[in-house]
């Protein structure tokens, strides 16, 4: 059963066009992975599939509805972890998912049971009387998680839920979801970290200045470069570097600049690493050469010719 989907909806701020014609489908099951940097337009899709935001071209499909696809039934169906953690510092963690059930319209044994099960499904099962000021970013973070989850939404939607916490919980956050899915639930995960998406998308959608460019799974991904080769070189000076001679070079598909590396696609086979190094060395020092294998970041480094993060971004 299709759970979502979004046939050529536009989204503009002001002059701004947010998400450019996006079209997308997600089926029961899924974890769609939703990768892209900063600003490629997420978080509006996310508040576009939910209601939150109008439109201004397109239609969104929801639970098979396309006549009122934001209605309360609907809405109960979703759960929704911002990207902003949002609990009330004031109330303790478990009168913080005694609210959020209570607004789904959760009472009596019923809603005590599933305010209990949501705490220890997020590994809060002791911490039920604490203060969330008391808490880590990570375990603020998993609260939040759980408040979204009382009401066992068939589709959770999750926006950029691991930034900035500790390690640990990111792996807590990325087994929980897996075990959501085990469960039934439908997950849409939006993420600049492709090392998330890699180990829990059963689908992956890139996207880039407000356009779906890519999507498959993983493995279908990283077969689209696996004719290519990477290299990284660490140089002492990156900017007199001359990145259109280096783009000269045969075989030589894309070059980017990032910090004091260069990273340079190449054709599989193209033997180039000779004349490259020659080139680089004419300018600046060389520090270091790396070559790795094909992931998630090259498919999105050869389709836009950018970083999915900048070197030193959080
Ligand atoms: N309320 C707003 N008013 C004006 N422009 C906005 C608003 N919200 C988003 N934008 C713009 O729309 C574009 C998409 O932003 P969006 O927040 O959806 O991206 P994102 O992929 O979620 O980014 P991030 O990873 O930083 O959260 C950006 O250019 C952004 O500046």
């Amino acid at each position: 059963m299709t759970i979502a989907s979004m046939q050529g909806v536009v989204k503009r701020y002001s002059s701004d066009i947010a998400l450019d014609y996006v079209d997308l489908d997600i089926q029961e099951g899924e974890i769609i992975g939703l990768l892209g940097p900063n600003g490629a337009g997420k978080t509006t899709l996310i508040q576009t599939l939910t209601g939150m935001t109008p439109f201004e071209r397109g239609k969104v499909e929801l639970f098979g509805q396309s006549k009122n696809p934001f209605s309360i039934q609907n809405k109960e169906r979703m759960g929704l972890v911002t990207q902003e953690i949002t609990v009330f510092e004031e109330l303790t963690a478990r009168e913080n998912l005694h609210f959020f059930a209570g607004v789904y319209g959760l009472k009596g044994e019923e809603k005590k049971r599933r305010v209990e099960e949501a705490l220890e499904f997020v590994g809060l099962g002791d911490k039920g009387a604490k203060m969330p000021t008391k808490f880590s970013g990570g375990m603020k973070r998993r609260l939040n998680i759980a408040c979204a989850l009382t009401h066992q939404p068939r589709f959770l939607i999750m926006d950029e839920p691991t930034v900035g916490i500790d390690p640990q919980s990111r792996n807590y956050i990325l087994e929980t979801v897996k075990k959501l899915r085990e469960n039934g639930t439908t997950i849409l995960y939006t993420t600049h970290y492709m090392e998330e998406v890699q180990a829990i998308a059963t689908r992956v959608v890139i996207m880039d200045q407000g356009q779906i460019i890519k999507e498959g799974t993983v493995e279908e991904l990283i077969k689209t470069v696996q004719h290519e080769e990477k290299m990284k070189i660490d140089v002492t000076d990156a900017d007199s570097v001359p990145i259109n001679d280096l783009e000269k070079i045969a075989g030589v598909k894309k070059v980017v600049l990032s910090g004091s590396q260069i990273t340079i696609i190449s054709a599989v086979g193209s033997g180039n690493l000779d004349r490259i190094l020659t080139l680089v060395k004419e300018y600046t020092g060389v520090l270091g050469i790396q070559a790795d294998k094909p992931n998630l970041e090259d498919v999105f480094l050869t389709l836009t010719g950018k970083q999915l993060r900048d070197k030193g971004e959080e």
